[in-house]
């Protein structure tokens, strides 16, 4: 049986600010993001098996990938965790903001990184994640590949 490869897309919007950059991401700001999650299997071949046809129900797909990241930071705000900025995510988390404190620089290429991760750890065992494109403006997006990374 053919490997076929299925994609599904979701948004969210988050705030974030780039400790030290040089330019004018220094500032805390916003992005809609729109992130392509794609997968590689085979489609299940029983006739008996409900998910027939299917290399991943796009409901069981969208369901990892609300859990491990459009719940988490869909309207948070992400900061640098070893960054003086770890101060200013204090002051707005105690005043009720919802704040996300993460281990790298919240740039679209490491945010990916960390998308693959979590998404990589929740998949079944047959289906592997192939790619994910993370678009942080209509013109910018950052790309990480399973065979860039094998
Ligand atoms: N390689 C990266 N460069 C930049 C990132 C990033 O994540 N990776 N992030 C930023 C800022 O957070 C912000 O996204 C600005 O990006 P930019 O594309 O420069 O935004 P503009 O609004 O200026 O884009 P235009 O569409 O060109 O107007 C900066 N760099
Ligand atoms: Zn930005």
């Amino acid at each position: 049986m053919s490997k076929i490869r299925i994609t599904k897309q979701f948004s969210f919007e988050t705030g974030h600010a780039l400790y030290g950059y040089d330019g004018k991401c220094k500032n805390v700001h916003g992005h809609s993001y729109n992130l392509h999650v794609t997968v590689i299997g085979t489609p299940i071949a029983d006739t008996s098996n409900v998910k027939y046809g299917m290399v991943i129900d796009f409901g069981d797909l969208k369901k990892i990938v609300k859990e491990e990241i459009v719940d988490v930071f869909d309207h948070a705000t992400v900061f640098n965790k070893n960054t003086p900025h770890v101060e200013l995510a204090k002051e707005l988390a105690d005043r009720d903001h919802n704040v996300l404190l993460v281990d790298y620089q919240p740039t679209s290429e490491m945010m990916v990184i960390d998308f693959a991760e979590k998404i990589k750890n929740r998949l079944p065992e047959n289906i592997k994640l192939h790619s994910l494109r993370l678009s942080e403006t209509a013109s910018s997006y950052a790309e990480w590949y399973a065979s860039d990374n094998a």
